[in-house]
């Protein structure tokens, strides 16, 4: 299939909890439109709009027991079928728009399920995540992945600006609150970032600060302009 057939580019925003994907992803949303480039912006978890992502709500609220008493693989199986759920969607937003913004996508569940495990296991994981979903589940594969890179305190910060969440009462979801899981999947993000061509760093902080939200837009905005493949809409 030609580079135009697959539609519009998948741009996808990573980062730990609380390092700014959210704001980043719209801003680029935001910012692609004003510059006459269609674009669609989806953010995983779907929590409110399909099964998979409110069983994902309930489980980051602690409902079907501590985080930890479940295999990461067999939760990497909830984010997988919320992405399923959501593919006629995606492939949809290709078609019809000239830039699809992803906060979030296949590598937050490679990423964060992985990090709950060291070594081959780890590797292994992540096989088989995609595998299920770039494999069995046939999810379009990025064509750009930007890592927003952020020291664990500076994100812990952040996440304490952020409004209240739908699928829970708690300033922080479980996940967020373990400073350590989030320093192992920060690991395990770089080391995804170095194995694979297609992904790009930006950091979130210089010199122990958060850059002002306006820079690390910039930055993005350089590294975005390689992967669009405009054509009339
Ligand atoms: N560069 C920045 N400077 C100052 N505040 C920021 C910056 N980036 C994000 N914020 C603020 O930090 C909070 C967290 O940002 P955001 O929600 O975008 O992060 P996130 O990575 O999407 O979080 P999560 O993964 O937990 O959903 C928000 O209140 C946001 O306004
Ligand atoms: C998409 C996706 C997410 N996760 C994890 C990452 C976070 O800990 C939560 C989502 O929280 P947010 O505040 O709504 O960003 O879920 C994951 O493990 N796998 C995934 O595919």
């Amino acid at each position: 299939m030609s580079e135009v057939d697959r539609g519009a580019p998948l741009i996808v925003i990573e980062g730990i909890d609380g390092s700014g994907k959210g704001t980043q992803s719209a801003l680029l949303n935001q910012r692609l439109n004003a510059a006459g480039i269609t674009s669609t912006l989806l953010s995983f978890p779907r929590y409110q709009s399909t099964f998979f992502g409110a069983r994902i709500g309930e489980f980051l609220n602690g409902q079907f027991g501590a985080l930890n008493e479940l295999h990461p693989f067999l939760v990497s199986l909830l984010y997988a079928g919320d992405r399923y759920e959501s593919r006629d969607l995606l492939l949809a937003s290709r078609q019809s728009s000239q830039a699809v913004v992803l906060d979030r996508y296949v590598p937050s569940n490679i990423a964060h399920q992985s990090a709950k495990v060291q070594g081959a296991e780890r590797a292994q994981l992540q096989t088989w995540i995609e595998q299920v979903e770039y494999g069995l589940f046939h999810l379009p594969k990025p064509d750009l992945v930007i890592l927003l890179d952020v020291p664990v305190d500076s994100s812990q910060e952040l996440i304490r600006r952020k409004e209240k969440r739908t699928y829970t009462d708690r300033a922080t979801d479980l996940q967020e609150s373990d400073t350590s899981y989030m320093g192992a999947v920060r690991e395990a993000y770089l080391s995804l970032a170095e194995q694979s061509p297609e992904w790009r760093v930006v950091p979130v902080t210089e010199e122990g600060q958060v850059r002002p939200v306006e820079t690390i837009a910039d930055d993005i905005w350089q590294l975005v302009q390689p992967v669009l493949r405009l054509k009339e809409k």
